[in-house]
């Protein structure tokens, strides 16, 4: 068994099973499929090769649940010997064909629906919402054609951006669960490759499907108190409450559980054994402040000749989601190695920049992205679409607080229609890059190994405060030292931190003790 956390650096989404995980509608179902099934059987002439015992919870668990109105019908009835043709959408309800006997089970769900109301789980719409706050996309799947009526009813339908439901499925004739059709359609709707993507699913054949499409991670909700059927459908662990999932990895802890770095110098600095270090810094929200226009952001007099002081004393990079040239423009020091477009890019001084070649075939997608995300932000007060080579940012900043939405969704609207491209967020800021493994922390081993900075006497430092410099942090957790910035804009969000320091002029103190003056005590 993996363990019950959602990793929001590795998990980009989340997809959600809606009956008996967002709602509790499963009984609704369940109470509908009994109704239309023991009134058929016990209206069917008995025949000895035939099982007319009323329908139980067991039936709607193996036979129907998560299955389409239809696959159910034929399911169930094929489990007590009964065979009947499939019929056709056009069926009255209760014509005896699935498709007939499915639409008179339908009205008995919207009648009690309807009567009775779409509970809630709280569970669930948390952990949904802490997923949000660290930028897991989220989609609700389901195979009921009543999915939206049940969402807009419990009034949970704004959490989702995408839903792949029965109307979807008929629509594109996509095969119900234990097939991962939905499942795959909602992650390609979404932008978000399987492999990097969980399922929560409280069915075994929605397990199944999860299992089949081979998603990073399939997650049982076992509300019943029957945990092994989940297990043995294959989901990696199960839970009988999504309280129990956290949403981290081992090693990340809260930013107000991380000790500032110069108050606890002595426990921080023993990480670094005596080794020499190797200065890897963040640009914006870490050696230079905030600014609610980025052109106007550069190093402070005080910054800049701090940091040229440490390239005499140590070796010092930059590395920047800004474009490379315009990193490079705005540090200016001497010998300081810099990679831009969050890694995609890098030079050493003086030298012309090599890129990720990986990321290049990426480069037609964000041409058309940046035409089309400035044209649908045009009428946006405030957003700025900024291309960088690799990456194509959509600043909302300076944007009202009922136009942010906005942004973000065309941002992911247009990612999802474009292959080869993901989103990322930083702060007041959504990007897309080329969706390979790429990332800052990848780019912070590529820089060292290019720059020959390699060998058990060196030890990597790196600085940033946003989510992108997550992948940095993490990368040096296990052999070097990570420092987060801190910015009242993250909350209390969690990183890979060992310490943190209040500021650019807290960090360059901090920098200055792990790379002191020649003679320092
Ligand atoms: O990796 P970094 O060097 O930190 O670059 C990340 C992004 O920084 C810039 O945007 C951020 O700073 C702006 C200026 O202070 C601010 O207005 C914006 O809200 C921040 O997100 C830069 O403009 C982006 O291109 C970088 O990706």
């Amino acid at each position: 068994m993996v363990a019950t956390s959602i990793d929001p650096l590795f998990h980009r989404a989340v997809l959600f099973d809606m009956d008996g995980v967002l709602t509790n509608t499963a009984r609704l179902h369940s109470a509908a499929w009994k109704g239309l099934f023991d009134q058929y059987l016990a209206e069917r002439s008995p025949t000895p090769s035939e099982d007319h015992r009323p329908f139980t919870d067991d039936d709607y668990r193996h036979h129907v649940d998560g299955k389409s109105r239809v696959d159910g019908v034929l399911d169930f009835l094929h489990s007590r010997g009964i065979g009947l043709p499939r019929g056709d959408v056009g069926d009255e309800a209760g014509e005896e064909t699935a498709h007939g006997l499915g639409k008179l089970k339908d009205e008995h769900f919207r009648r009690v629906l309807d009567e009775q109301g779409a509970e809630v789980f709280a569970d669930a719409v948390s952990l949904v919402e802490s997923l949000h706050q660290h930028h897991v996309a989220t989609a609700v799947i389901s195979a009921s054609r009543n999915c939206s009526r049940v969402l807009e009813q419990a009034g949970i339908g704004h959490l989702f951006g995408v839903r792949v439901d029965g109307v979807v499925a008929a629509e594109l004739e996509l095969p119900g669960k234990p097939d991962p059709a939905l499942f795959l359609e909602a992650a390609r709707r979404l932008g978000v490759p399987p492999a990097r993507a969980a399922v929560v699913e409280d069915a075994e054949a929605g397990v199944a499907a999860a299992r089949a499409g081979g998603f990073a991670l399939v997650l049982g909700l076992d509300r019943a108190g029957l945990p092994r059927r989940l297990a043995d459908a294959g989901a990696d662990v199960v839970v009988s409450s999504l309280d129990e999932v956290t949403i981290a990895a081992p090693g990340q802890r809260r930013l107000s559980e991380i000790p500032d770095g110069l108050v606890h110098w002595n426990e921080i600095s023993s990480r670094l054994r005596g080794r020499r270090p190797v200065l890897l810094l963040d640009f914006d929200g870490t050696l230079a402040p905030i600014r609610k226009d980025p052109a106007q952001v550069s190093l402070s007099v005080r910054t800049r000749a701090a940091v040229q002081e440490l390239v005499q004393r140590c070796p010092v990079a930059v590395i920047s989601g800004r474009d490379l040239s315009d990193v490079r423009g705005r540090v200016r020091v001497e010998g300081v190695w810099c990679a831009g477009s969050h890694g995609f890019e890098l030079a050493g001084p003086g030298d012309d920049p090599i890129a990720q070649e990986a990321g290049e075939a990426a480069l037609p997608a964000l041409d058309v992205a940046e035409q089309r995300l400035s044209a649908e932000l045009a009428p946006v007060a405030g957003a700025l679409v900024d291309r960088k080579r690799f990456a194509l940012a959509a600043h909302y900043r300076n944007v009202s607080p009922a136009d942010v939405d906005r942004v973000v969704s065309a941002a992911r609207q247009i990612c999802s229609e474009l292959p080869g491209l993901r989103v990322t967020h930083g702060r007041k800021v959504v990007e897309l890059l080329p969706d390979i493994d790429w990332n800052k922390g990848r780019a912070l081993r590529w820089l060292l190994e290019r720059a020959g900075l390699t060998g058990p006497d060196l030890a990597p430092v790196f600085a940033g405060d946003d989510y992108t410099d997550e992948d940095a942090l993490r990368e040096v957790h296990e052999d070097g030292l990570g420092i987060v910035v801190l910015s009242v804009e993250h909350g209390d969000r969690l990183t890979w931190a060992h310490c943190s320091v209040d500021g650019a002029d807290r960090l360059i103190e901090l920098l200055s003790r792990i790379a002191p003056p020649p003679g320092a005590p």
